[in-house]
């Protein structure tokens, strides 16, 4: 019910489908070219006298007539490889975003690394990574940022035209759509830079990677991504513990369950990614609060 277009594309590794994709549209665009310009060819052969000096065996009017069928058919095949190009460039990440400022090519992000600084903390649902932002913030004073309070603050607000589809999509343990999450996100980068302030730890995002391609391209490439490795039952028994009193919409057994689909389906596939670059910093986090905070101090301390 939740599901959007190209997840199973998704599922594919990245970097594969890119290149497979960049792949394809380049030999068809050369392709395209080399048409033409077999075509060129064909036209200079035909058009070139037999260098025995006999005389042409056919009419010049049939001959032209024959070239030109043949340079129109050449022409066709290569305005229909050109538009097969086309749509195998269509075909990449950017496919998915929805919204129409996302996809512009040129686009260049609003701030610079050096501006402001992101690191994204991810884990799984329950692992700790609110708990342990908060202790970073005291520590030192980056914004936290949680994707998932600011949903929550978004549904909440009276007249906000998204609050019954967050509700159904945090209920259902799905990822909202992510021109709302990416939205909110950028305004509060915004108004807290505007007060001067420009470290921020991202918390709970990106949890998909149409989010972490639209996020890097559109507000600031992160710094690295803050990863909590924690066992599921962990999990469960700290969420079915904090549903005691939380009153959220998905500390409940049932949303709990497809948290934890959506984290290893969806989630995972995003901190492979940035993995694959070398922006991760995992922690262990099965320990008593304080000791996993120093395993988070001793695992930044030289990246911040
Ligand atoms: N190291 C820990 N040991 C025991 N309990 C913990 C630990 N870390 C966090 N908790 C508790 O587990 C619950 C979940 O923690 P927290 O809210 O920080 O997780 P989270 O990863 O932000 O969860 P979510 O993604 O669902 O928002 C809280 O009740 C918190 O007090
Ligand atoms: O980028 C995001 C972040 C969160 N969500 C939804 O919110 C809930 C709760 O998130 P927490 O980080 O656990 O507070 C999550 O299960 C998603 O449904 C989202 O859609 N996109």
């Amino acid at each position: 019910m939740f599901m959007r277009p190209g997840v199973k594309w998704l599922r594919l590794p990245l970097a594969s489908r890119i290149a497979s994709s960049r792949y394809s549209s380049t030999n068809k665009t050369v392709r395209g070219s080399m048409l033409f310009s077999m075509a060129r060819f064909h036209s200079q052969q035909t058009n070139r006298a037999p260098n025995d000096g006999s005389k042409p065996t056919t009419s010049k009017a049939k001959s032209a007539s024959n070239r030109g069928k043949v340079l129109l058919l050449l022409g066709l095949l290569a305005v229909g490889s050109t538009i097969v190009s086309i749509n195998y460039q269509k075909n990449d990440p950017e496919e998915f975003l929805d919204e129409k400022s996302f996809k512009e090519v040129d686009q260049k992000s609003i701030f610079t690394p050096d501006q402001v600084s992101v690191i994204f903390v991810l884990g799984g649902p329950g692992s700790g990574k609110g708990t342990q932002c908060a202790k970073l913030v005291e520590n030192h004073h980056f914004v936290h940022l949680s994707a998932g309070d600011l949903l929550r603050a978004e549904q909440a607000r009276e007249g906000s035209k998204y609050g019954s589809l967050i509700k159904k999509y945090i209920t259902e343990g799905q990822i909202v759509p992510q021109e709302i999450t990416v939205q909110l996100l950028k305004q509060a980068i915004q108004a807290n830079y505007n007060e001067g302030k420009t470290k921020f730890l991202v918390d709970g995002f990106p949890r998909k990677m149409d989010q972490a391609i639209t996020f890097e391209k559109v507000i600031v490439p992160s710094k690295f991504t803050l990863f909590f490795e924690c066992p599921e039952e962990v999990m469960l028994r700290r969420l079915l513990e904090r549903g005691k009193t939380s009153g959220r919409d998905d500390d409940n057994i049932g949303s709990i369950k497809k948290r934890f689909k959506t984290f290893v389906d969806t989630s995972m596939p995003v901190v492979e990614y940035f993995e694959k670059q070398s922006k991760v910093v995992k922690v262990r986090c099965n320990d008593p609060i304080d000791v996993v905070y120093g395993h988070v101090e001793a695992a930044i301390k030289d990246k911040i």
